[in-house]
């Protein structure tokens, strides 16, 4: 369980009157009307929200990757995408297959967005990237692997240390335990958990598994009819009685970790699963 930080901490992403819309052939798609959200430094911020409310897209655009078309994000004060290769310095993303080039060890993999900037020697980003091997708990032995050569969760703890390389202060997750076996799952929480506390890092990710979602959240946000409908601590999102969410935490799925949940004070389920 991580603690939230004070609800006065400084702001990490501030989105106001976001407006996302498609071209279908069915015509305009609108994905998110008048969404606001802001995140403050320190939080573990996970949105949940049925298939297509548009949570990754949500994540894209903080990363600038994609824009809004009305509205505005504004990561640490700057709109983001305004940043070319020197916005990985600020925000960090882990894509929900680990978007590892496959032609790349797995070193050359995490030293990616280091190299692609220019301004340091190959023997400084060859360091830099064994440091961050070194922390998402893999040794050396696996630098000159190939990514086919990794487990699942291997592959999520290189493109972790892709992420950090430039020790952003912002971490996006898409679906970070996605794929992964229960015991690979834990390890994954139990890695994110640690590395949040010691690089002070803020968190925004998406997730459908709700033991990753328990054990790590300091506030949930849930995406339905186009907006954030409600955000907080577990047991308020809960509380909501919108329909997706009486489904998604009280329906079959959901009711062994609401059971877990139900005997913790902060609405935080054990970290134990
Ligand atoms: N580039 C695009 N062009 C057209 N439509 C898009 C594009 N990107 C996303 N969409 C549409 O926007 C909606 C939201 O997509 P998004 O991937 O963000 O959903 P999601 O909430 O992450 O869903 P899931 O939980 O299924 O991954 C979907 O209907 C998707 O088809």
């Amino acid at each position: 369980m991580i603690d939230a930080p004070a609800a006065d901490a400084p702001r990490v992403v501030e989105i106001l009157k976001l407006w996302t819309t498609f071209q279908s052939p069915e015509g305009e798609q609108v994905v998110h009307r008048d969404l606001d959200l802001t995140i403050r430094r320190g939080e573990v911020l996970s949105l949940v929200g049925g298939s297509g409310t548009g949570k990754t897209v949500l994540l894209r655009q903080i990363l600038g990757l994609e824009h809004p078309a009305r509205g505005q994000v504004t990561v640490l004060g700057q709109r983001p995408g305004q940043l070319g290769a020197k916005g990985a310095a600020k925000v960090g993303m882990l894509f929900q297959h680990g978007a590892l080039f496959s032609a790349f060890s797995v070193l050359e993999n995490i030293a990616l967005p280091l190299r692609e900037l220019k301004l340091l020697p190959d023997e400084l980003i060859r360091d830099a990237a064994l440091v961050k091997l070194q922390m998402v708990g893999l040794g050396p032995q696996q630098a000159n692997k190939s990514p086919s050569d990794l487990s699942g969760g291997m592959i999520k703890r290189v493109a972790l240390a892709r992420a950090l390389i430039m020790d952003p202060p912002l971490l996006l997750l898409d679906e970070p335990t996605a794929g992964l076996d229960p015991e690979s799952a834990d390890g994954f929480c139990d890695l994110l958990r640690s590395l949040h506390r010691e690089l002070g890092l803020t968190v925004v990710m998406v997730t459908h598994d709700l033991d990753t979602l328990f054990d790590l959240s300091t506030r949930i946000a849930v995406l339905a009819d186009q907006q954030v409908i409600v955000s907080g601590l577990p047991r308020e999102v809960i509380a909501h009685p919108h329909p997706f969410i009486r489904e998604y935490f009280l329906g079959g799925r959901g009711q062994r970790a609401m059971e877990a949940l139900h005997d913790t004070p902060a609405g935080h389920a054990p970290a134990e699963r």
